[in-house]
């Protein structure tokens, strides 16, 4: 900040205090603007609605009246006839206007497709005055601007003369187009058109769409069907296969690939093979051909086998076509291709995995749901910085310490002023005068840093009498942030010098908070949620909240399904039950246990790599394979949570903060107390990063920063960051609850997953059902897992987690019962078990005889 801008009236001073008094006229002129905005939205919604209700009056009326109004317009001017003789009698429900605008749409312009108009209207209308999104509103306009000039230009092309139907648009278009296409050429051009559009805007699958309303009998199942299918959901019935080749070789990609190109295989076999064909009647081997004429036989053979099928059909080739070495050979070379190619291929044309897709439309938060603080901008007099210089010099004077040069930098709360001593000064001798320095300047929070690392200066940071309010909007917007390539980026507050400050939580990689009551914790942790929220997609990031306190962060229940997760049957996302917090801890040590597995058997080293490759579409999720979003653990108050579970709380939270990080959870632990008992050896070794907001005892702030200074700040969000090597000052950025209310009821009220992220079921040892053994009490939702199994034939603990939504531990012990009572065979390794109930009616049967239905 320049110097000019820092320096305020006295006058201004007062309005910039963010407590008590000032907050309230702070908060009401922040109220007026945010009612001003919502009011003009409003107006705005309600106009356009009535404006769509009118047009759609207008127009509908114009359907019947438009023979007797139409003369009386044609016949005059806009003027004459608005404002002309009151004796003109006009038909239209609404009047000369409404006659005169439903002409001028409906006639002039586009015909009857501009009803559309009213629709547009009535979706912005209901947007801005009630905050429903119906629709996407780009692409909607979009469509329905193609749509209107599609359907006028259409409804021309049946019309002889300018009528309602096409418009004059319409008829224009019809008669140019007639005359340089013909009628036929014009009407092919105009059904073109029309598919171009479907197919640029919607892309239909029209396979899919052609079988479901022309099914094919039911033996010639997958065998087209499938040319063109790469979709996990399409994958899903071969996972008897996968399981095959799961046996024979490890490596996941090769079978991905196997599934892709055997379909292109079938495909290119059966154009080749109809070759074959038409010179030698005894290959009947070719699939279309079998389809048709034997379908049972095929059938059996795809739906069971499909790819020990293609390998068939390629030695029978070869070996029933020994004569023709030249056609065998082109087969074997088209297939060694396509091993190779079309690998690459297919992924290319498919495109990397997006994991946004599932919520493509979800917009971030607007910088307008955050405050500006534009009239509290604080700042530090001349006079002030004048006589703080003085009394520095004075006091210093009196100890018989000369100094050859102080500088200021002002700051947003704090003012720093570096002293560069006289030669032959000792540090330590200033160090030690830090309270009567304190003392003399009559000032709360001074801090001396002697020296500033890399600086060859000593510090001493005086806070500032009028302190400036950093707000969240000036950070959020600052280019730092925007421009931050982080994986978790986090902008948290503004340094001494006036500087952005951000940094990414995965490098951290996780933070301890501390701080006395009221001095900016949860206004501090609020901000680093905001930061997230500002730039990340919900498939990206997760959040753990976990806050005994129970009202600290009930807001972001309204996120629940876009950015929480949660423990499987679990009502309330955010968990305020300490009996809870050790449930959930305890499941995301699995969920990294899990995570860890994964990365091993993808054969890389952290989140970051796993996902590229994920993306790259080179993990196949028929084994389990899925995108990793970060999981961010908040825990509010840990204080609370260690007296009440102590080392039950205690041993996870270590386990997670010595191996999280490479695999993507990230804990942020706060609490108010920061003594030896809560803040262990054991967390404190895993938390290099720290922040420290006012504390009431220098032990206390050794205890968190292994330093003394959080003593001294001044509180209202003036902090101390650690990051293992230096020890920052930063003014928090200050983000109110409303704001943060405003910012979740924009994300909530976007379209979201069905539900919050699972998280793997646990079990404690004491908890309900822990005991549930194969001999005892069966699980349940058993029936419906032995359904499952049965009917996909494949005996596999992840079959039922996906199905089911079951935790991993619930489902192993599914799966356990299973076995016990003859429905799936014993573990096999890699493989999956077998299941030795072949039908579902023999399943039907097993169960009744052994009385478990
Ligand atoms: N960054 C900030 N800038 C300005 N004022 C702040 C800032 N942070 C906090 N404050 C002021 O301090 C008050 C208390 O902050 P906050 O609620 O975050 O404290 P806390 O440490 O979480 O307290 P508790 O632990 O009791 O919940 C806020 O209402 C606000 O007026």
């Amino acid at each position: 900040m320049a110097k000019g801008n820092v320096l305020k009236q006295k006058d201004k001073k007062k309005k910039n205090e963010p407590s008590s008094k000032s907050k309230k006229g702070k908060s009401l002129s922040s109220l007026y603007a945010k009612v001003d905005r919502r009011k003009a939205k409003s107006i705005s919604g309600a106009i356009l609605l009535l404006l769509s209700i009118y047009l759609f009056i207008a127009f509908t009326s114009y359907l019947f009246s438009w023979k007797e109004d139409q003369d009386l317009i044609i016949s005059t001017t806009f003027f004459e006839f608005i404002f002309g003789s009151p004796d003109i009698e006009v038909t239209n429900w609404l009047g000369k206007f409404g006659a005169w605008t439903a002409h001028l749409f409906m006639f002039k312009w586009f015909g009857i497709a501009s009803f559309a108009f009213s629709f547009l209207l009535m979706i912005s209308g209901v947007r801005l005055l009630l905050n429903i999104r119906i629709l996407p509103l780009r692409k909607t306009f979009l469509v329905t601007f193609i749509g209107i000039i599609w359907f006028s230009a259409f409804l021309g092309l049946m019309t002889t003369r300018v009528n309602y139907l096409g418009g004059s648009f319409g008829y224009a278009t019809k008669e140019w187009l007639t005359s340089v296409l013909g009628v036929f050429g014009a009407i092919l051009l105009i059904l073109v058109l029309l598919f171009v559009a479907i197919v640029s805007l919607f892309n239909p699958d029209f396979k899919a769409i052609f079988q479901k309303y022309f099914p094919k009998k039911e033996n010639s199942d997958s065998t087209l069907a499938d040319n063109n299918s790469f979709s996990q959901e399409e994958v899903i019935p071969s996972e008897k296969e996968d399981d095959e080749s799961k046996a024979l070789e490890d490596d996941f990609e090769e079978e991905e690939y196997e599934v892709t190109f055997k379909d292109d295989n079938l495909d290119k076999q059966s154009t080749e093979n109809t070759e074959v064909e038409e010179d030698d009647t005894e290959t009947i081997e070719t699939p279309e051909k079998e389809v048709k004429s034997d379908d049972s036989f095929e059938v059996v053979e795809r739906k069971e086998e499909p790819e020990s099928e293609i390998i068939t059909l390629k030695s029978e080739i070869s070996e029933k076509d020994p004569d023709d070495n030249e056609f065998s050979i082109e087969v074997a070379k088209s297939e060694k291709e396509l091993s190779d190619k079309d690998l690459n291929k297919k992924a290319e044309d498919f495109g990397p995995y997006d994991p946004k897709l599932d919520l493509s439309s979800y917009s971030l938060p607007t910088i307008d749901l955050l405050r500006k603080f534009e009239s509290n901008q604080g700042g530090v007099t001349k006079e002030e910085l004048e006589a703080n210089k003085d009394n520095i010099v004075n006091t210093l004077a009196n100890y018989k310490i000369d100094i050859s040069k102080i500088k200021a930098t002002i700051g947003p709360t704090v003012t720093l002023y570096e002293i560069v001593p006289a030669p032959g000064v000792r540090i330590s001798k200033i160090k030690n005068l830090e309270d009567d320095i304190a003392l003399s300047l009559a000032a709360l929070g001074i801090r001396i840093i002697a020296p500033i690392p890399g600086k060859g200066t000593i510090g001493i940071e005086v806070p500032n009498s009028n302190p400036e309010i950093v707000s969240m909007r000036s950070l959020i917007a600052s280019e730092k942030f925007q421009s931050s390539k982080a994986e978790l980026p986090i902008v948290l507050g503004k340094t001494i010098t006036n500087e952005t400050f951000t940094f990414d939580l995965a490098k951290m990689p996780h933070l301890l908070v501390a701080g006395a009551t009221g001095q900016g914790k949860s206004v501090g942790l609020n901000a680093i949620l905001v930061s997230l929220l500002y730039k990340k997609h919900p498939s990206q990031v997760k959040f753990v909240l976990i806050d005994p306190k129970k009202v600290e962060l009930t807001l972001f229940n309204k996120i629940e399904r876009h950015f929480l997760a949660k423990l499987p049957d679990e009502e309330e996302a955010i968990i305020t039950d300490t009996s809870k917090v050790v449930n959930t801890l305890n499941s995301l040590c699995i969920e990294m246990d899990e995570r860890y597995d994964l990365l091993k058997s993808a054969q890389t080293r952290n989140i970051i790599e796993y996902n590229n490759k994920f993306i790259a579409r080179k993990l196949n999720p028929e084994n389990g394979h899925r995108y990793m979003p970060y999981i961010v653990v908040l825990i509010d108050e840990f204080a609370d949570l260690i007296m009440t579970a102590g080392k039950e709380v205690e041993h996870p939270i270590a386990r997670l903060a010595q191996l999280a990080r490479a695999i993507g959870i990230h804990l942020i632990v706060a609490t108010q107390r920061p003594s030896v008992n809560v803040i262990t050896g054991m967390i404190k070794a895993n938390f290099p990063a720290r922040i420290a907001f006012r504390v009431l005892s220098k032990i206390d702030s050794r205890t968190i920063l292994d330093t003394s200074g959080a003593d001294q700040l001044i509180g209202k969000g003036d902090m101390l960051i650690s990051t293992g090597n230096e020890v920052i000052r930063l003014q928090c950025g200050f983000v109110d609850t409303p704001e943060v209310e405003d910012i979740c009821d924009f994300i909530g009220n976007q379209r979201g997953y069905p539900d919050a992220m699972m998280l793997p079921e646990y079990i404690g040892e004491g908890a309900e059902g822990a005991s549930l053994d194969v001999d005892d009490e069966l699980d349940s939702k058993f029936i419906e897992a032995a359904e499952i199994i049965v009917t996909h034939q494949q005996g596999s603990a992840s079959l039922l987690q996906r199905k089911l939504k079951l935790g991993y531990n619930r489902a192993g012990r599914i799966v356990d019962q299973l076995e016990a009572h003859g429905i799936i065979g014993p573990f096999q390794g890699s493989k999956a078990r077998d299941v030795l109930i072949p039908t579902d009616e023999a399943l039907n049967e097993h169960l009744n005889s052994r009385g478990l239905r």
